[in-house]
């Protein structure tokens, strides 16, 4: 298995009497892009916040690239907070090199870095404009390029879609996966919890401070999978339909019935999938049979029902 780059070790935050973080573990492979997702108020934006040091945990441990976490590491991580700050009265180019040079940059390393973004964003004539005559998009656009120009190896993007249109967020959503590609590790927090499935190739589900969910998309998903299948079939026996209908082994809901063709839904929760499909053939020509595998959302919202 490979080493993580970021393990999170128990912990702890909480302010006055409100905990935020209740002794968290989180390991994170390097390369990969990992989802952080809950509901407004899970614990995230407190996590983020520990990572880059700009608040303290109560207790726990951050090792990053193999080391306790330093204010010096932090360079390290590109952060795109929900809040987007950026200054008004500085040009493009001025707000790069101001940032670059915070995360340790040369002025000649950053002005390479913001030549291959711009051009890549297909914006070079923007250089000059200042971020005060900027669309909302645009604005996005230049945190975005400020926030990956360093070539971090950790990228924490907080919400990174909000504010963008879909052709920008899409836009956006390819060059997160490029980076990861080459190696950049992603951590993607969002309350939108439909919109991890594609980006993300493992994620936790936090609630209320508390780890509900961990793992690779396949992983959870395989673990929901549930026992229901859709099986139509044709050229039926009524008699043996009837004593199928009839079976307690399996709860069954009609869909739709006509008189050479059947279609429903099975809940199989007693007997091996071979035994259900035996069953089956004996009322009839199976056309199709399908397992019925929840989203990643209704995953979600039944595991923090539940909790
Ligand atoms: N400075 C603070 N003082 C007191 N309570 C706080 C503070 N910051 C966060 N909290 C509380 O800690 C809990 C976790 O908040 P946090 O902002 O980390 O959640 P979040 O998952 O990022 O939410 P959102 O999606 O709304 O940004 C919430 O109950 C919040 O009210």
């Amino acid at each position: 298995m490979q080493e993580p780059i970021i393990s999170i070790q128990k912990l702890h935050k909480s302010y006055g009497t409100k905990t935020a973080l209740n002794h968290i573990s989180i390991e994170i492979t390097k390369g990969s892009v990992y989802g952080l997702i809950g509901q407004n108020g899970a614990g995230k934006t407190s996590l983020i916040r520990i990572l880059n040091q700009i608040i303290d945990a109560n207790s726990g441990h951050i090792i990053f690239k193999g080391t306790p976490m330093t204010s010096e590491a932090v360079k390290h991580i590109g952060y795109l907070p929900e809040e987007r700050g950026l200054y008004k009265n500085m040009t493009i180019e001025e707000q790069a090199l101001y940032f670059g040079q915070l995360k340790g940059m040369t002025k000649v390393n950053a002005l390479e870095q913001l030549n291959y973004w711009l051009d890549r964003f297909d914006i070079v004539d923007w250089r000059k404009k200042k971020i005060q005559g900027l669309s909302k998009g645009m604005a996005q656009k230049v945190q975005f390029i400020i926030t990956v120009l360093h070539q971090p190896d950790l990228l924490i993007l907080d919400e990174p879609f909000s504010g963008f249109d879909p052709i920008n967020a899409n836009l956006i959503a390819k060059e997160i996966k490029t980076l990861a590609k080459n190696g950049t590790t992603v951590i993607f927090s969002s309350h939108r919890m439909e919109s991890v499935a594609e980006m993300c190739d493992a994620l936790c589900l936090i609630h209320h401070g508390n780890i509900l969910l961990e793992g690779s998309i396949q992983s959870i998903q395989k673990k929901y999978v549930q026992q229901v299948f859709e099986v139509t079939l044709n050229n039926y026996q009524e008699n043996e339909l009837t004593l199928f209908l009839n079976n307690a082994d399996y709860k069954t809901n009609i869909i739709q019935k006509e008189e050479e063709e059947i279609r429903f839904e099975v809940i199989n929760n007693q007997k091996e999938t071979d035994q259900l499909l035996h069953d089956l053939l004996k009322v009839g020509k199976v056309i199709s049979y399908k397992q019925h595998t929840p989203s990643l959302q209704d995953i979600f919202i039944k595991t923090i029902e539940n909790a």
